[in-house]
């Protein structure tokens, strides 16, 4: 789709686009965190088409620059020609250029293409500390910013732009970036990455008014990490990319650095190498994946959402969360959760009957729980129902579920049996970590009349256990035939049903 241009301060040639054909010219990082690397997933993370071109081959990782190989230019020149002549180019990205060739080369072909959107950063010295660009091609780089729309300083760059010292405060960056902005006419980003504090400010700095205001600043709080290697050539790239879709930098400025955020965030997740690491730029694609290992409790997990839903939405668990519950309700409930327990425990033994043998830590955990099960039964006689009270009969809703359970029980499949065991925990894990939460948030855990229940589940030896269930339900589905998994989710989702019917139950048969 492409719209025209008001004057948002880019250039009348603009055309913006839903999937922009972005060129990234810079360097290379192997490890994959910097330069086009960087770059390429940066564009795609941002919606954009990415395409590279090469102006030097850095021998480069997380610990720093071990050595720079620069082409000749014209095979730099030959690289832009074969892209231009024949891609409509919407933004393109200028990273490191290593020498006053490359600079003198990328700056020809500038003139000749006229890309209609240049965002230029301004590459001089890695994370590492190692120089990226001959300091005897400073000049050329200054005189190739009329070139260009925006430009990215780093605090150290800004001062060498400038011919200055480097900024020791923000607002001292920001006087800079203005006045950089007014000498050359171009659109600055002050980063302040390099500050120390509890914050990374940045500022979009334009002398002749062309943003509304000359100085637009984004807070954002300082990622405590050390993974930040290649975040210049992230955001720039990144920019460049939603600026050809949207044509307004203050917009993309702002979206770009809550995923920015984002990809800082999730950076210590990648564990890559030993030195600064890189950013995680496509996280959000990755937001929902269930860790490895866990793909089928995961999907589990996920098909039973509205079941989730739902049970955080009935009156019961409410009213049990801030202890409004009726005491008639909450009676007949632990009366039928202590009949439901006797039988779920026998359900646990008989897993733990089915457990394949080459693995006796899963027999041995399932018949602990059942022991463990019982306990709590008799825990809940004692604290809740009186010792001596008669016992209560087994309602409609819990004969359900102890069927359903003694039913999978006597077909004898051990994964389809454990999928049918697992909501109990899983729910029940998830329901107390909630309501738990929330009553502490609230401070009043003395006053609270369920509070004792609300603490058992959201115990963290529960929550190891839960984990184990699901771990095993997992290994489980790794051997089961296509038919077994099919009956697994089935009896997951029956199950989870069931849990739901449990928690409304009183509404319906306490009175009764
Ligand atoms: N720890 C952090 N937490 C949040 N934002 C950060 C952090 N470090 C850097 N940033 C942000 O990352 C962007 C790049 O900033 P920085 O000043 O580090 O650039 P740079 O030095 O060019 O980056 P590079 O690490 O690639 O050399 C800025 O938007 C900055 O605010
Ligand atoms: C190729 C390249 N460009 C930029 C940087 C700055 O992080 C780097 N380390 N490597």
């Amino acid at each position: 789709m492409i719209h025209a241009v008001d004057d948002l301060g880019t250039r009348p040639g603009l055309r913006l686009r839903t999937t922009p054909r972005v060129l990234s010219i810079a360097g290379t990082d192997p490890t994959g965190g910097a330069g086009i690397q960087a770059d390429l997933k940066s564009i795609a993370a941002n919606g954009g088409y990415g395409m590279a071109v090469v102006t030097a081959l850095v021998a480069q990782n997380t610990r720093g620059v071990r050595s720079v190989h620069t082409p000749p230019v014209a095979f730099l020149r030959e690289q832009l020609d074969a892209v231009s002549d024949d891609v409509t180019i919407d933004a393109v990205k200028i990273g490191m250029l290593a020498d006053v060739d490359v600079i003198a080369e990328v700056r020809s072909w500038l003139e000749a293409t006229r890309p209609p959107l240049v965002v230029l950063d301004p590459v001089m010295v890695a994370t590492s500390g190692d120089r990226l660009l001959e300091p005897s091609a400073e000049q050329a780089l200054r005189e190739l910013l009329p070139l260009v729309d925006l430009v990215t300083p780093n605090l150290p760059e800004l001062a060498v732009l400038l011919q200055e010292e480097p900024a020791a405060t923000w607002a001292e960056a920001v006087e800079q970036g203005t006045r950089l902005s007014a000498a050359v006419g171009v659109i600055v980003l002050v980063k302040g990455g390099h500050l120390t504090g509890d914050s990374c400010p940045d500022a979009l700095v334009d002398a002749r008014g062309l943003l509304g205001e000359t100085v637009v600043e984004f807070a954002s709080p300082r990622v405590v990490t050390r993974h930040t290697h290649g975040t210049g050539c992230s955001l720039s790239s990144a920019i460049a990319t939603v600026q050809a879709r949207t044509g307004d930098w203050v917009r993309s400025v702002a979206q770009v650095k809550e995923w920015l955020q984002g990809a800082l965030l999730h950076a210590d997740e990648l564990e890559v190498g030993a030195g600064n690491g890189p950013i995680h730029h496509l996280h959000h694609l990755f937001a929902d994946r269930p860790p490895a290992g866990q793909e089928f409790s995961g999907s589990l997990w996920s098909e039973i959402e509205p079941i989730r839903t739902a049970i955080f939405e009935l009156p019961f668990v409410r009213r049990l969360g801030d202890g409004s519950l009726d005491a008639r309700d909450f009676g007949y409930y632990i009366a039928q959760d202590a009949l439901y327990l006797n039988a779920y425990s026998r359900v646990l033994a008989r897993a733990s009957a089915l457990a394949p043998t080459p693995t006796p830590a899963e027999q041995v955990f399932w018949a602990d729980s059942a022991g463990v099960c019982l306990k709590v039964e008799s825990e809940l006689h004692r604290s809740w129902l009186g010792e001596h009270a008669t016992p209560a009969a087994l309602g409609p809703v819990t004969k359900a579920y102890v069927d359903h359970l003694l039913a999978i029980s006597a077909q004898g499949s051990y994964g389809v049996l454990l999928a049918a065991i697992l909501p109990c925990y899983w729910l029940y894990a998830e329901v107390g970590e909630r309501l738990h939460a929330a009553f502490q948030t609230r401070g009043d855990a003395a006053a609270h009349p369920y509070g004792a229940w609300l603490e058992t589940y959201a115990d963290e030896a529960f929550a190891v256990a839960t984990r184990r269930a699901i771990a095993f339900t997992d290994s489980a589905a790794t051997t089961a035939s296509p038919q077994e998994r099919a009956a697994m989710r089935a009896a997951f989702a029956a199950s989870s049903r069931c849990e739901l019917d449990f928690f409304d139950a009183p509404r319906l048969h306490a009175g009764a």
